[in-house]
């Protein structure tokens, strides 16, 4: 399956923002992850539409892949999809409507994926599956960048990429976020994981641009 590399601007300069999305899409990342965080479902605060508008109306092309941390998140869908989101992942543990979240994420026009904790199971999955084209596996506690990888979370991806071929939506993407380095992607790769998310490892590099070359050598 082909691979996509998601720098996460939640470690970019955000004083140069527009700078430093230049030049990690320039390198050739393809898509762009926007961490929305509340202070309620993630101990922290970050962006939220406002960030999403601003890098649409400078990157009118450039796929913009929102991953909401946040409690209700049905509450946002509206003001994300106006902002030129393209995609927004919600979590299986931040509503209780799940279900009901992500037909309101797919009638906003909007492409729907679902994220899970790492200490969540996948059950979820099974009632959702044929709606979704992402399954977001964190591979550290959602709320911080520049954590590292659980590797308890190895398996799971694994276990994702198997139950997607069995409900016959082998063509989902299976997402990591979390710790992501050159150290770590080779055994989220081969686990099965196609979608890299990674920030500090790309941000915090002394050139970003080189840094985001070494990774799609690997992929
Ligand atoms: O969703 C999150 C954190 O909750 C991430 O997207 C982080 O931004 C990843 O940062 P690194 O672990 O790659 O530094
Ligand atoms: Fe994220």
């Amino acid at each position: 399956m082909k691979k996509i590399l998601a720098p996460s601007i939640l470690s970019a300069d955000f004083s140069r923002l527009s700078e430093q999305v230049d030049e990690v899409v320039v390198a050739g990342a393809e898509w762009i992850h926007v961490d929305v965080m509340d202070g309620h479902f993630v101990p922290n605060l970050s962006m939220g539409p406002v960030v999403v508008d601003a890098l649409r109306k400078s990157f009118p092309s450039l796929f913009l892949d929102v991953h909401l941390m946040v409690e209700a998140p049905e509450k946002w869908i509206t003001s994300f999809a106006k902002s030129g989101a393209n995609r927004l992942t919600i979590h299986a543990e931040s509503t209780p409507h799940v279900h009901r979240a992500i037909q309101m994420i797919r009638s906003a026009g909007l492409q729907a994926g679902i994220a899970f904790n790492p200490a969540t199971g996948l059950d979820t999955l099974a009632y959702i599956v044929e709606d979704v084209d992402l399954v977001l596996v964190m591979t550290v506690n959602p709320g911080f960048g520049g954590q590292h990888l659980i590797p308890a979370t190895l398996p799971k991806i694994s276990e994702v990429r198997r139950k997607l071929i069995e409900y016959g939506c082998s063509t989902a993407h299976v997402q990591v976020d979390g710790g992501i380095s050159l150290e770590t992607l080779e055994q989220v790769m081969s686990a099965g994981a196609n979608v890299i998310v990674a920030g500090s490892a790309i941000f915090e590099a002394a050139h970003p641009k080189e840094r985001v070359q070494e990774f799609l050598s690997r992929f």
